[in-house]
């Protein structure tokens, strides 16, 4: 091998990004990790992830909106609620976990350099410093985990103020009156849900006839209630022809002639991979049209020792996922034995109420041809759902009247995105419906509505077998 700076250089310190440098640490390589000045973290450090789940966990508590079935409609913990309160806690949160990032890469002996980071020939990287200077670093293999950033329509004129991006929500100057949100994606849908909770007057528009197509049926037609209880308007099957920029507020026109004033639009319509700054064609490689690299199953490029993890090789990209695909590749470049990632990967969306799931929907059964029995539980016939004063939460089991495996779990309501994780492992470990029925839960709890949802699917059975 010739003589490299590090065996392995990554770029792009977000959750691919640092598993894949902290991995290969552990398999004694040296390794250089690079990231855009105050980026250290990724995007879902510092505009994602945490920052959107904490401000999620601020306006939860500060509205006291889950506790509202319990004290009255009229009730809230603060009555004006700044943009001060809410980022006081997602600051907080950011920079602690910066700090553990940091300081695991450092005790793992990665190298941070801080600069943007491009190829100038397949084993050399040239990072552009803040400072002006450019280094360059040699590496015997390279992992590209550059994610994405906000796709922004030419024909809009963002300003970050009035008009913005997911980015550009967490530097807001005050919680505005009215928004339209572009784009019932995720992103658009978790926004949504935190936006109308603080009492903004929220429209949706979305191009497709519905939203969260991948989600039980049942369950996004509830999200949907509940969010339309808190005024939010949806627009479906609408494309947005152009946002107009007033003095006093922004109005958004419609492909059908419909006029949308508010006093800020966010654009949530898909995001577009970080590839353009890193001069591909120097390495061998190329992108495609939204920015995307492609990999083979062990996330290696065309190029053998350049690898791409994260958000920049496309779906499903999450965080969780990312980082598998981290550890993943660098075990692959140095002859680590890794099991392949399992298919079955929950799925949570952090709206208010929350979903998650696991496995296949009903529609995609049905469609599939696959037989199947639904066992229910609602959080409102559940001790701790009293409790907590949570009502419209549920768990759904689908489950095979073939040989009783569970072949979905859906899960509405508080702690969903947790309590999927008991499903997930019995899924994966192969368990039937059985199981469930037999275990003891804790009691009060909400992972209880396992065993009621199971009952429930298997007293349903029953009558089928008793028919038969
Ligand atoms: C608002 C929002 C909410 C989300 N919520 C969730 C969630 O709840 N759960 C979940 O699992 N996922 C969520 N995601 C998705 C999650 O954030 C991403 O899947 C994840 O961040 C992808 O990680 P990554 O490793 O691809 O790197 P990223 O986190 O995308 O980071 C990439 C890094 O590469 C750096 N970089 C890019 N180009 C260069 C260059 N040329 N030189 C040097 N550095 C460079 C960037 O500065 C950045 O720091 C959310 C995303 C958004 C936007
Ligand atoms: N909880 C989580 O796991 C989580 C949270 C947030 C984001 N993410 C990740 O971030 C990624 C990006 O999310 P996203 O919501 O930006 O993208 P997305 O592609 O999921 O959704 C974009 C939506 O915008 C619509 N759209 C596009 N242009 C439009 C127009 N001009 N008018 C009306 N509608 C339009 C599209 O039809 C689509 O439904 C997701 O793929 C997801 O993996 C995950």
């Amino acid at each position: 091998m010739p003589d490299f700076d590090f065996d392995m250089l990554v770029i792009g310190s977000g959750p691919g990004g640092q598993k894949a440098a902290i991995a290969a640490a552990k398999l004694g390589r040296s390794v250089a990790v690079v990231d855009r000045p105050d980026m250290l973290g990724g995007v879902s450090l510092h505009t994602g992830t945490i920052p959107s789940k904490t401000l999620r966990e601020a306006v939860l508590y500060l509205t006291g909106l889950t506790q509202r079935d319990l004290y009255g409609q009229s009730y809230r913990l603060k009555d004006d609620i700044t943009v001060a309160d809410l980022t006081a806690r997602t600051q907080h949160v950011v920079g602690r976990e910066v700090d553990v990032v940091r300081s695991q890469l450092a005790r793992n002996q990665v190298t941070v350099y801080s600069g943007t980071a491009r190829f100038a020939d397949p084993h050399t990287v040239a990072l552009s410093e803040i400072s002006g200077r450019e280094r360059l670093l040699t590496a015997g293999h390279v992992v590209i985990a550059t994610g994405t950033r906000p796709a922004r329509p030419d024909t809009v004129a963002f300003d970050g103020r009035t008009i913005m991006d997911s980015d550009n929500v967490l530097s807001l100057e005050q919680v505005p009156r009215s928004m339209v949100i572009v784009g019932a994606g995720v992103i658009g849908m978790e926004y949504a849900s935190m936006f109308a909770a603080l009492g903004s007057k929220v429209t949706v528009v979305e191009r497709r006839p519905g939203m969260l197509d991948l989600c039980d049926v049942e369950i996004v037609e509830s999200l949907k209630y509940h969010l339309r209880d808190l005024a939010v308007t949806f627009r479906f099957g609408e494309t947005v022809a152009a946002v107009e920029r007033h003095p006093r507020g922004t109005l958004t026109v419609l492909e059908s002639g419909k006029k949308i004033p508010a006093d800020t639009v966010m654009y949530s319509a898909g995001r577009q991979g970080l590839t353009d700054e890193l001069d591909l064609d120097r390495a061998g490689l190329t992108a495609d049209a939204r920015g995307r690299i492609t990999v083979d199953e062990n996330y290696r490029t065309e190029v053998p020792h350049i690898y791409a993890v994260g958000d920049v090789i496309g779906f499903p990209a999450l965080a969780a996922t990312s980082m598998e695909q981290g550890r993943a590749a660098a075990y692959h470049a140095y002859g680590e034995p890794a099991g392949r990632m399992h298919d079955l990967q929950p799925i949570g969306i952090y709206t208010i109420p929350e979903i998650s799931f696991v496995g296949r929907t009903e529609d995609q059964l049905t469609e599939d041809r696959v037989p199947f029995e639904v066992g229910l539980a609602r959080y409102r016939e559940l001790a701790r759902g009293q409790i907590i004063g949570d009502s419209h939460g549920m768990l759904k089991l689908l489950v095979s009247p073939v040989d009783r495996t569970l072949l979905g779990v859906h899960c509405f309501g508080s702690g969903a995105t947790e309590l999927i994780h008991i499903g997930q492992s019995v899924m994966g470990c192969g368990g039937t419906v059985d199981y469930l029925v037999n275990a003891v839960f804790n009691y009060p709890t909400l992972a209880e509505s396992y065993k009621v949802a199971a009952l429930d699917a298997t007293n349903r059975l029953r009558q089928i077998d008793r028919l038969d």
